[in-house]
């Protein structure tokens, strides 16, 4: 661990910290990417609102430039268009958008951009269920693929734990973590593939003042290593505020100041808005772009173009330049210093991450922006070169890459990693696991004392078909409803890494569709072991095989409306309409009314009937197949005659075969229509 300095001054009224930065801890295994500049010129984003389909417009031609080695804040009042523009630059949303965003000068293309760039949400997105090395091996195995050894993606994963001080808390499941270890821990699983732009919504929601000054540190810190840091924020401390290098703020849709958080202040003033003493610039601006020292957003706007220019402190000012042009001749410093940063003790003690400076480099043009009251604030055009003083060349790697693959391993290991972590985390789900495991044991032995020995009773066949109907429900519900209440659970973390590039919808898809099948096939062989036993059901290995596969195909098909319902729609929807929609599959299972006595119109409801097919299933793996004649205990047994009960049924002409047939290409069919509602899900959500 890395020694810190921590001094205190005393004096009669305060007591002063000051942090020095001690050894810096290199972050040597990280993969060299290269630093990236973002502009954005009239950008514009129109939603469609109400019945009437009227546009409306939230972000009014706005322009920008967010720089490699600053940390940026995002400002605004709520309701200003923070993270609608967040959003629009993170390129996860892109419908209703209208403008021009560059990358370095050039046209931004958005699938080199999602391989350059993360987003941490502001719900940080973890799996509870996880400890912070599995969730680290996991982002790892994903992001870096087999390019890099093992030992390697070891020393990644040590690296950026111990430069985010949660090297201690390697084994603590992430669900025990504090709110600033979980963000830490977001940005630590982003961080393995270093990418060089992170946006970040609100991260310091939630937490205490100190836990926001370490995270804020870190995000600094990040930036100094030569990466673009943009964050949202709604209204920081003055401590917070004046770590920030770059505040673009945000009022009505519109850019009211972009530039130095320094000069934010002088440049209020150069236009009548003074600042009290003692009062927090942050919450100055804001109450400004509110209205509450009145109608001054236009004479903003006016002021910096709509974010054309930017106010840098002690930078001229030279007007007109566009933005997009801006650093098409940057020059990179390409020298191959490491990512430094250091560690340090805040005043409590406890460890954060603080800024590490290398590369000092300054800028000297002059130019000056004619202020109202004569003071000179220095504005600076939008295609100015770049080099944050205290910034290091560490990410620097020459160009973007021209061609690169869409994720950081192939398909088939994303689908490894992605079913390993499911069926670690489904282990360790109590719900998933031990109350279903719970259930079936119970319900079975339930039922068995239930229907107990009537299975070869000639008497008690009606009986016997209720206990093969109820199988059916039981099994049908049990498997629908824990998916429509566990999947849409998944949706945001599916969404976050799915967005920032972990793996394909397709390998994610697929994991999910495989990993419950052991476990669903465990729990329906011991529910089905236990009934057919104890309500003496034919006991040949044959019938018991067939009615057991009619049994479990059941429940995964269930299984599979569960998980078109539970992508399709959120849980409440679900949990009220699954159960709804099921009742016509019921109804039309042959149990209640026989198909000849179904009217004609409606009779196609039994051929969708999955249930009908899984009923039929077992009530012919039961009476078919040439059984013998049932015992009778009392004078005369109508259903004695097992093809009696099946003519009853109107399944003497059925088919097994294709009552599994028809299971798979229903299970089949759903399946595909899950994936289809998912895809179209993520899809809308942009
Ligand atoms: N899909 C939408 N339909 C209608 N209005 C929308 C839609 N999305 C955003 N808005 C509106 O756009 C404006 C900006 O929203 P946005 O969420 O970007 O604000 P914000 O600055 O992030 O606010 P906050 O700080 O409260 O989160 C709000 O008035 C919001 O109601």
């Amino acid at each position: 661990m890395v020694e810190n300095n921590v001094n205190c001054l005393f004096d009669k009224n305060s007591v002063k910290v000051t942090i020095t930065p001690c050894q810096p801890k290199v972050l040597t295994h990280l993969p060299k990417r290269p630093p990236v500049d973002i502009g954005f010129t009239d950008l514009t984003y129109t939603v469609k609102e109400g019945s009437s389909n009227s546009n409306k417009l939230i972000l009014k031609s706005v322009s920008g430039r967010l720089k490699s080695g600053e940390l940026t804040a995002i400002m605004g009042p709520s309701g200003a268009g923070k993270s609608t523009l967040l959003n629009i630059l993170t390129g996860y949303k892109t419908s209703g958008m209208e403008g021009s965003i560059t990358i370095n000068g050039t046209e931004r293309d958005l699938s080199q951009f999602a391989k350059l760039s993360a987003y941490i949400m502001q719900d940080n997105q973890l799996h509870a269920n996880l400890s912070v090395e599995e969730a680290m091996n996991v982002a790892t195995s994903l992001k870096l693929g087999n390019q890099v050894d093992k030992q390697e993606k070891a020393k990644v994963i040590q690296e950026i734990l111990e430069t985010l001080g949660l090297q201690e808390h390697i084994k603590t499941m992430t669900a025990n973590l504090s709110g600033g270890q979980k963000k830490r821990l977001s940005i630590a699983l982003e961080l393995v593939n270093n990418p060089p732009i992170m946006f970040f919504d609100e991260p310091t929601s939630g937490l205490d003042s100190s836990s926001c000054f370490q995270c804020i540190s870190l995000l600094k810190c990040l930036a100094r290593g030569g990466r673009t840091i943009i964050c949202t924020i709604h209204q920081p401390s003055a401590r917070l505020f004046e770590m920030f290098d770059h505040l673009y703020t945000l009022a009505e849709g519109q850019c009211v100041y972009q530039g130095s958080t320094l000069q934010l202040v002088p440049f209020m003033a150069t236009l009548g808005l003074k600042c009290p003493s003692y009062h927090n610039p942050a919450s100055f601006i804001i109450e400004v772009s509110c209205g509450e020292y009145g109608d001054y957003v236009k004479k903003l706007v006016h002021a910096i173009q709509n974010g054309k220019c930017d106010i840098q402190a002690g930078k001229p000012y030279t007007q007109g330049e566009n933005l997009n042009n801006a650093d098409a001749n940057k020059k990179i410093n390409n020298a191959e210093a490491p990512l430094a940063i250091a560690e340090s003790s805040d005043i409590n003690g406890s460890k954060s991450v603080l800024p590490f400076t290398t590369n000092d480099i300054a800028k000297e043009d002059v130019n000056s922006f004619p202020p109202a009251d004569g003071v000179v604030i220095p504005i600076e055009p939008l295609n100015m070169e770049l080099e944050k003083p205290g910034a290091n060349s560490s990410l620097l790697d020459g160009a973007l890459p021209k061609s690169q693959k869409r994720y950081g391993t192939s398909e088939w290991n994303q689908f490894w990693i992605v079913l390993k972590r499911t069926l670690l985390f489904s282990r360790r789900d109590w719900t998933l696991m031990y109350l279903r495991l719970f259930a079936h044991i119970l319900v079975g032995f339930l039922i068995g004392a239930l229907y107990y020995d009537i299975g070869n009773d000639g008497a008690k066949v009606l009986s016997n078909l209720g206990f093969l109907f109820f199988n059916m429900l039981f099994l049908m519900y049990t498997s629908m409803t824990i998916t429509i209440l566990s999947f849409p659970l998944e949706m945001p973390v599916l969404i976050k890494e799915n967005f920032n590039r972990w793996y394909s919808l397709r390998s994610y898809y697929m994991a999910i569709t495989v990993s419950d099948i052991p476990f669903q096939t465990v729990f329906c062989v011991m529910y089905v072991s236990i009934v057919y036993y104890l309500t003496s059901q034919p006991p040949e290995l044959f019938r018991f095989s067939m009615f057991l596969s009619a049994c479990l195909l059941i429940s995964f098909v269930a299984q599979s409306v569960g998980l078109v319902v539970g992508a399709a729609m959120n849980i409440q929807n679900g949990v009220f309409l699954a159960p709804v929609m099921s009742v016509p599959f019921l109804l039309f299972s042959g149990f209640f009314v026989s198909f000849d006595a179904i009217p004609i119109y409606l009779r196609w409801i039994t051929y969708v009937s999955y249930i009908r097919y899984g009923f039929e299933g077992t009530a012919l793996a039961t009476y078919s197949f040439g059984r013998e004649k049932l015992k009778c205990y009392q004078i005369y047994c109508h259903f004695k005659s097992p093809e009696t009960t099946l003519e009853e049924l109107d399944m003497l002409e059925s088919d097994f075969t294709l009552d599994i047939v028809a299971l798979v290409a229903i299970f089949i069919i759903l399946r595909i229509a899950a994936f289809l509602f998912l895809r179209w899900k993520l899809n809308s959500q942009r």
